[in-house]
């Protein structure tokens, strides 16, 4: 597949842009014209570069409100047209994109239009231009991808085709099946954009919410399949408008996009595959495997999900507030490791790393949190996977940074890499009785889960700076083969906070993002792991009795609780003398509590009581609330 973007995606001068996109191994560019027009580069110059950095110029767009005009707009139009023919010439460029008409059109008529695209696809043909006709969402005639290919059919000229751009398609929920039938010489490009699901005016969604695939709810997989199977074989661009991109880190962003498209390549084969698979037949034996199409799509290698968290470190120049909260919570202390300035502390099957080496670029580097951390922070996660080595290779096609770990012989080295945030990831094996071959490296048969209480890693909540939210999404769902839920909107005192939970179909791994406002008095995020026991009201019972200092949840909490659930009596005032929340719903009911704070980490213990699949997402304002009420106050 050949892979472009629009410069429209990126932050930057045209310059660094173009070299951000070298950099990141794209193909070929579309020249978006602001970013030609406000560039000191002349064409040539432009051409030069692209050429020197191995990029192709694959389009010049936008080119807008072209058709259903009057007579003297033509003229006009057809003026304006022709001299961007002969810039593109000396750009060295041959395919333009014209949009359908939103400002200027007045004449709502298919044999006027044909009349007048005609007219272009002439003109286009004495410049050696070919001109791709996109309907945007909001044409004011035309806004149908199948209405435009129909008026290129029409017009029947070499110079004419389509231009498809998968937001205008899915934002308007059109079917995606009939481009199969489209006859491929006539789709003279394509764009893909991914967005979330939003309720608003499609112009403003389609400005400012795009997203790189991956990042969104878009069928892209889908829309791709049926590009492949019409036999298009021209570049797949990014077009990608998004007010968090065009102001983030140009290189980077480059990077998180060509990712998406790798990605989106490996997930329209699979579509392709599955769709081929599932076809039977005249004779009822199933179809042979996917056909070679012209566009060659590439794969990457294969994982599985996670099976479940190996373990969760915690970074910490000053360990003594962490080993604390640990011995309180139940913990047992399992040693240091025999090289590292490491400590192991378990519960159950939930294992917990101290790294005493406190990460000198803070939690990350590239964000305007603190610089050294020097207090608690979620530095590292551990996932069994089936194949470390394989999973690290996806994750390294993927454009993920390796992370090496310096480790002696005879000691198990973990294939790991950075996530977006900089939070480390390491792929382990797992063992079938739960344990980690690794432990012993802190002393022999120290860990006993079958001795202590039953409990594992229920979920890790990790905070992300505004700016990586989406990157996240794309990286954990690409690279750990995680898949994003809904996400939800959690009122705090600092901001709204955005949840996004990357989840394992079968949930022995789930991955809490929060799109956090970051604490100004403290210039931290806050984040924590949580751990799932069996028995709630008895866990927090002995923690209370080695004195741990829970969460002080407010009487009115209570009180609200009562009136929606009506609990019986004892129940309630069990939860409320021991700190605890609760929720119900049709699946069944989750009891938790929250530790205080330490660095910028905190703990939870959770129950699980039937089917219970969320994570108290009701009481998610109150605990913010209170723990913004402990950090002013301490
Ligand atoms: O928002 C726009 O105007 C616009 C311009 C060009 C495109 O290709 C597009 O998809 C949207
Ligand atoms: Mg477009």
């Amino acid at each position: 597949m050949r892979t472009g973007i629009a410069t429209v995606c990126l932050s930057g001068t045209l310059k660094e842009k173009m070299q951000a996109c070298a950099i990141a191994g794209f193909d070929g560019i579309e020249i978006f014209e602001q970013d030609l027009v406000t560039s000191p580069l002349t064409p040539e110059d432009v051409r030069k570069m692209a050429a020197d950095l191995g990029l192709t110029l694959d389009l010049y767009q936008p080119f807008r409100d072209f058709d259903s005009v009057s007579e003297d707009l033509l003229v006009a139009n057809l003026r304006r047209a022709e001299a961007k023919f002969k810039l593109m010439a000396r750009l060295g460029m041959d395919t333009v994109l014209v949009c359908s008409n939103v400002a200027t059109a007045s004449i709502d008529s298919d044999d006027l239009r044909v009349e007048q695209l005609g007219q272009l696809a002439a003109l286009a043909g004495d410049h050696g231009v070919k001109v791709a006709y996109e309907a945007l969402a909001w044409g004011k005639y035309v806004n149908d991808y199948e209405h435009a290919h129909k008026l290129v059919e029409a017009v029947d000229h070499p110079n004419l085709g389509t231009c498809l751009d998968s937001f205008h398609i899915l934002s308007r929920n059109w079917d995606t099946a009939p481009i199969e039938a489209f006859n491929p010489e006539k789709i003279f490009f394509v764009q893909v954009a991914d967005a979330p699901k939003l309720s608003m005016d499609v112009l403003s969604w389609s400005r400012h919410y795009r997203v790189f695939p991956g990042e969104g709810q878009f069928e892209l997989a889908k829309f791709m399949g049926h590009v492949v199977r019409a036999g298009y074989s021209g570049p797949v661009s990014l077009e990608i408008f998004n007010d968090v991109f065009r102001q983030s880190d140009v290189e980077r962003t480059a990077v998180d996009a060509m990712r998406s498209l790798i990605w989106l390549e490996e997930q329209s084969a699979k579509w392709l595959d599955a769709a081929s698979t599932g076809a039977t037949g005249a004779d009822g034996t199933q179809a042979p495997g996917r056909r070679r199409y012209p566009m060659e799509l590439a794969t990457l290698p294969q994982v599985a999900e996670p099976a479940g968290y190996n373990f969760a470190e915690v970074r910490a120049a000053d360990t003594q507030g962490l080993e604390t909260v640990l011995g309180q919570l139940g913990f047992e202390f399992n040693g240091r490791h025999r090289t590292k300035d490491v400590q192991l502390w378990s519960l159950g099957h939930a294992r917990v790393i101290i790294n005493e080496a406190a990460p000198a670029d803070g939690h990350d580097p590239s964000a305007d949190a603190s610089p050294a951390i020097a207090a608690p922070a979620i530095g590292a996660l551990g996932f069994d996977v089936a194949s470390p080595v394989i999973a690290a290779a996806r994750a390294q096609q993927l454009k993920a940074p390796a992370v090496p770990r310096k480790s002696q012989a005879n000691e198990e080295v973990f294939q790991g890499f950075a996530a977006p945030d900089s939070t480390e990831i390491f792929l382990c094996q797992g063992t079938s009785d739960g344990t980690a071959a690794w432990t012993s490296e802190f002393g022999e048969g120290l860990e006993n889960p079958a001795a202590g209480p039953a409990a594992v890693i229920d979920h890790v909540n990790l905070a992300q700076p505004w700016q990586h939210f989406d990157e996240a999404v794309l990286f954990y769902t690409s690279a750990l083969a995680l898949e994003p839920q809904p996400f939800a909107e959690v009122p705090s005192p600092t901001g709204l906070v955005r949840s996004q939970v990357m989840a394992t179909g079968d949930r022995a791994v789930r991955l809490v993002l929060n799109l956090a406002p970051l604490n100004q008095q403290r210039k931290t995020y806050q984040e924590h792991i949580a751990f799932a026991v069996d028995d709630l009201v008895a866990t927090a019972r002995d923690c209370r009795a080695r004195g741990l200092e829970f969460l002080q949840i407010p009487a009115n909490y209570y009180e609200d609780l009562d009136a929606r659930f009506g609990l019986a009596p004892d129940f309630l005032a069990t939860l409320q003398a021991l700190n605890l929340l609760y929720d119900r719903d049709a699946d069944g009911e989750f009891l938790h509590f929250y530790t205080a704070t330490v660095g910028s980490v905190f703990f939870e213990m959770v129950e699980r009581r039937g089917a219970y699949d969320g994570y108290g997402a009701p009481n998610a304002p109150v605990r913010h609330a209170v723990q913004y009420d402990h950090l002013q106050h301490r």
